[in-house]
């Protein structure tokens, strides 16, 4: 068994055992009162899920197993002093809940890039199946099914494995399905916008540096963004679609493929992971209508106003849990006021900074005003060089990966049952709350 695996199954027993003891002996506790409201406006705020590999606070922003951004860029093992976190390291403390050592990060990167050569061929001829104007996230999530052909934990499955062992195989299918992903993201984005000149997989590179390269990029400043873009993107507890939805369907026993990819459908949505998109085409549309790449404050301040004139949202601004600027803004504006601070889409992204909260605060019905993770993560990619903006959910999705698929194999762990909960007619909620028309 691995190191990481051995060390897994150790923490693992040791929690599941927990778990069963609190159940027992405080399952019948009352945890929370649930309103009407909450229930129809998206169950914010209702709690209905375990997830351990990270926590959002709504004024401080995510942390993983207890370390925030500004931690984590301190105490994760890195290729250079100057360097950004290894992604791997993240995924290795989500996944086991401890700092890693130098060796647990070195063991995942060579692992990773051992698997990343397993991807049989069909897969390939799946994409290339897809018209070339096919979203990339089409592209995308028809390649993970694909993949499923392979999945260890559906063989295992059908072999008649013993319910407690189940975890094993998720872990198996999910390290080489993470493996896999920067593999087929790079496919796509050269085959879409490169001409179908593809790059092969450098088994030397760590796992985001191996992104970089096999999309085209091989500078170090690029692959310190993508080290940076894999680790910030990573988790946002459990609540948020992607990751939801991902642990929904693997709890009907899906296999990590078919359960990735219902999350990446759900990423895919432009209120989700396809903001970060949707920002660039607001963008853009901005620098078109007013004939500048540099629009005043007060130009800004009219396109917005106009944007919600016209029944839209303002992409990149606003959140179902944060009340303050994302820290995950902040760590990317902060990269780029470092390393590119005269690059014209920071310059104008600062500016959106400035003028569009208090707009969204006139309209006395946003619950948060302030940006998100997309409303600067399109701008920093594109300053770099990475403009084709159709392919920064796919990205998104590659990373967001590293959280929700540890939190797969914790359910198997946990044994986590099927997930169901109960649903009623507009007559039952009338009657409940005692309403006359
Ligand atoms: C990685 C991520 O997923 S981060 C989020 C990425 N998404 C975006 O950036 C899209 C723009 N933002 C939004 O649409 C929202 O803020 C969401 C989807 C992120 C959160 O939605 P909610 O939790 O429902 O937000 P909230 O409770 O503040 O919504 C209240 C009202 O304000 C509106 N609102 C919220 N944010 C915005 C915004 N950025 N622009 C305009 N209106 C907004 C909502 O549409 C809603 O209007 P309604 O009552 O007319 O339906
Ligand atoms: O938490 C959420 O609902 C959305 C979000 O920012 C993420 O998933 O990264």
């Amino acid at each position: 068994m691995d190191q990481v695996k051995q060390r897994l199954k150790e923490v693992g027993e040791k929690r599941a055992n927990v778990l069963k003891k609190l159940v027992r002996e405080h399952g019948d506790k009352v945890i929370q009162e649930v309103t009407l409201e909450q229930v129809i406006t998206g169950m914010k705020g209702i709690v209905a899920l375990l997830t351990d590999t990270s926590k959002l606070d709504p004024e401080e922003g995510i942390r993983f197993r207890g370390h925030s951004i500004p931690e984590l860029r301190e105490k994760l093992p890195k290729m250079n002093e100057d360097g950004e976190p290894l992604p791997e390291g993240l995924f290795y403390l989500m996944l086991i809940g401890e700092l890693p050592s130098q060796s647990d990060v070195e063991f995942i990167s060579k692992d990773w890039s051992r698997r990343a050569q397993g991807i049989p061929e069909h897969v390939f001829d799946v994409i290339n199946g897809l018209p070339k104007s096919a979203h990339p996230m089409i592209q995308f999530n028809t390649a993970i099914l694909a993949m499923s052909t392979e999945s260890h934990f559906r063989k295992a499955y059908m072999e008649g494995m013993d319910k407690k062992d189940y975890w094993d195989p998720m872990y198996e299918g999910v390290m080489d399905l993470i493996s896999r992903l920067p593999v087929i993201a790079a496919y796509i984005y050269r085959r879409v916008f490169h001409d179908e000149k593809y790059i092969d997989i450098d088994p030397s590179l760590d796992w985001a540096g191996n992104m970089a390269h096999m999309m085209g990029f091989e500078s170090v400043e690029v692959k310190r963004l993508m080290r940076l873009y894999m680790v910030l993107h990573a988790d946002h507890e459990g609540g948020n679609v992607s990751a939801h939805t991902t642990h929904l369907v693997g709890t009907a026993l899906s296999n990590p493929y078919y359960s990735f990819a219902a999350g990446m459908n759900g990423l895919a949505g432009p209120l989700h992971g396809m903001a970060n998109q949707e920002v660039m085409s607001w963008l853009e549309t901005m620098i078109q209508e007013i004939g500048s790449d540099r629009p005043s404050k007060d130009q800004i301040r009219e396109y917005a106003r106009n944007t919600l004139a016209n029944g839209r949202v303002i992409p990149g601004y606003g959140h179902a849990v944060l009340r303050k600027t994302d820290p995950r803004f902040t760590e990317q504006l902060n990269f780029a006021n470092k390393y590119i601070p005269d690059a014209p889409l920071i310059e104008l992204i600062r500016n959106i900074y400035e003028v569009v909260p208090e707009i969204l605060l006139a309209t006395g019905k946003v619950k948060n005003p302030w940006p998100n993770v997309d409303a600067i993560s399109g701008s920093l990619l594109s300053s770099y060089g990475i403009k084709e903006y159709r392919i920064y959910t796919v990205l998104f999705g590659v990373s967001r990966a590293l959280g929700v698929l540890s939190s797969l194999i914790w359910d198997r762990i946990y044994g986590q049952p099927l997930e169901r909960p109960t649903s009623h007619t507009l007559e039952w909620f009338k009657e409940k709350v005692g309403f006359k028309e």
